[in-house]
């Protein structure tokens, strides 16, 4: 018989919202405040974490933050190889990243190539000044040369396991949870 696998809850809702906080601040800091920063979620549950770090930025700075989100599908390095092909989502920015200071936001960090594919889809919008990289989740193993600037917690696992951030039914963070 095989082993039952375990999940494990490694951050709840409320340490979810204390770090999105703590990187809100973290990128204030780094880009001195909001003037052109933009925040850019990768879809799905980026997308869902960067309107909170926007929400979480604007009770700071009494200051909105342009938001928006993309998808990776068509940019995927797999994607001639994958069979069926994964529905194309919604890529959804409204306004031109040309001179902006971008803040990509994912909700989990692995081997890298989801990051790489989001940065070559949004060449699309224009030059920005910068990319810097936002994550909730860093668990190691990168396969490219790609390094978060803003991390809500590191959690070292190994190929075998899965890291999951699960959302409510309003899309709020619930959990993140580990699955052995
Ligand atoms: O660094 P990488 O190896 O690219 O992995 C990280 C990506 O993997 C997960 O997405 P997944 O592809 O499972 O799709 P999902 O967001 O629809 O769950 C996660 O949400 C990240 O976006
Ligand atoms: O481009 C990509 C993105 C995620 N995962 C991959 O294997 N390739």
């Amino acid at each position: 018989m095989t082993d039952p696998s375990v999940r494990t809850v490694i951050l709840d809702s409320s340490g979810i919202r204390r770090a999105l906080t703590r990187i809100s601040h973290e990128i204030l800091e780094k880009n001195k405040g909001l003037s052109d920063v933009v925040l850019i979620g990768i879809q799905s549950g980026g997308a869902h974490l960067a309107r909170e770090i926007s929400r979480c930025m604007e009770i700071i700075e009494g200051e909105r933050v342009q938001t928006g989100s993309v998808d990776i599908t068509l940019y995927r390095d797999d994607f001639k190889s994958q069979t069926p092909h994964k529905s194309v989502g919604k890529t959804d920015i409204a306004f031109s990243l040309e001179g902006k200071r971008v803040v990509l936001v994912d909700d989990v960090l692995y081997t890298g190539r989801t990051i790489r594919a989001a940065m070559d889809a949004l060449m699309d919008y224009g030059r920005p000044t910068c990319i810097q990289l936002a994550v909730l989740i860093d668990r190691g193993h990168r396969e490219l040369p790609i390094r978060p600037d803003y991390v809500g917690r590191n959690v070292p696992t190994s190929q075998k396991e899965n890291v999951e951030v699960l959302f409510d039914d309003k899309l709020q963070p619930l959990e993140v949870i580990l699955e052995k």
